[in-house]
């Protein structure tokens, strides 16, 4: 693991092609299937749109989320949903290579326990190794509270380090049960890059770049991890 990397931008345009562009050379650097672990919550739209007009390998570009909350597909609170319409939907990436955290189950436990399902047949083993990263890229967001993916401050799901997906409770708004991957999980990348924007995370910004006990200081992927981040977030 490498020393993060803070890339500071005048806004949250200028922030969304900033990312686009990091994970579009990520993506062409890998000449096979190529893993993206997405987030939802209202940062990342932007960035979506501008890497949808890239004219990148989709063929061979498979999509995951890092979390989800607990509502139907449909909903607007999916993150899938917001994906969709912000991305997939206007690329040519094969429907078989989408791969959204199912919520038509019984519970978050079903959805949890059929996503790790799915995630360890596409990575073929049961077990992470060091050396071959699941994802190429993951993208993180972070709350005002310093969460990241569904993982809330003082939650059990921190400390899990065995299951790859888990069921969360509602740690803040928008107040639905969800299912989130595990920091283990979260961290077997080649790059992972948090997305943070606007003042309102100004105050949690600066106490997790200290590295204050908070979940998105916890994160330790084993690959390059940056902050791109607007100048808001930093005053
Ligand atoms: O489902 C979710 O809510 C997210 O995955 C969550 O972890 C999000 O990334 C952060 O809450 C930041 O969200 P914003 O970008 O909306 O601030």
């Amino acid at each position: 693991m490498e020393a993060a990397e803070l890339k500071i931008f005048p806004d949250k345009d200028a922030l969304a092609r900033g990312a686009a562009d990091f994970i579009a050379a990520r993506v062409l650097d890998n000449p096979g299937r190529v893993a993206l672990c997405l987030t939802g919550g209202s940062t990342p739209e932007g960035m979506y749109k501008v890497l949808a007009t890239k004219p990148l390998p989709w063929e061979r570009i498979h999509i995951f989320w890092g979390d989800e909350r607990f509502v139907p597909a449909g909903d607007p609170l999916s993150n899938a949903r917001m994906t969709m319409r912000a991305l997939l939907d206007k690329v040519p990436v094969p429907d078989a290579h989408i791969h959204p955290i199912p919520t038509e189950t019984s519970g978050p436990e079903e959805s949890a326990a059929l996503y790790e399902k799915a995630l360890k047949s596409f990575y073929g083993a049961e077990v992470l190794d060091p050396s071959k990263p699941l994802f190429d890229v993951v993208l993180n967001g972070m709350g005002d509270d310093g969460h990241t993916a569904s993982l809330f401050p003082g939650a059990p799901q921190l400390n899990e380090r065995l299951r790859w997906v888990v069921a969360a409770e509602p740690g803040m708004e928008p107040r639905v049960k969800r299912v989130t991957l595990t920091f283990p999980v979260l961290e077997s990348c080649r790059s992972s890059l948090f997305l943070v924007a606007g003042a309102g995370k100004a105050a949690m910004l600066k106490k997790v770049l200290a590295g204050e006990d908070f979940p998105a200081a916890r994160l330790k992927p084993r690959g390059d991890l940056s902050w791109f981040v607007d100048t808001a977030a930093v005053s």
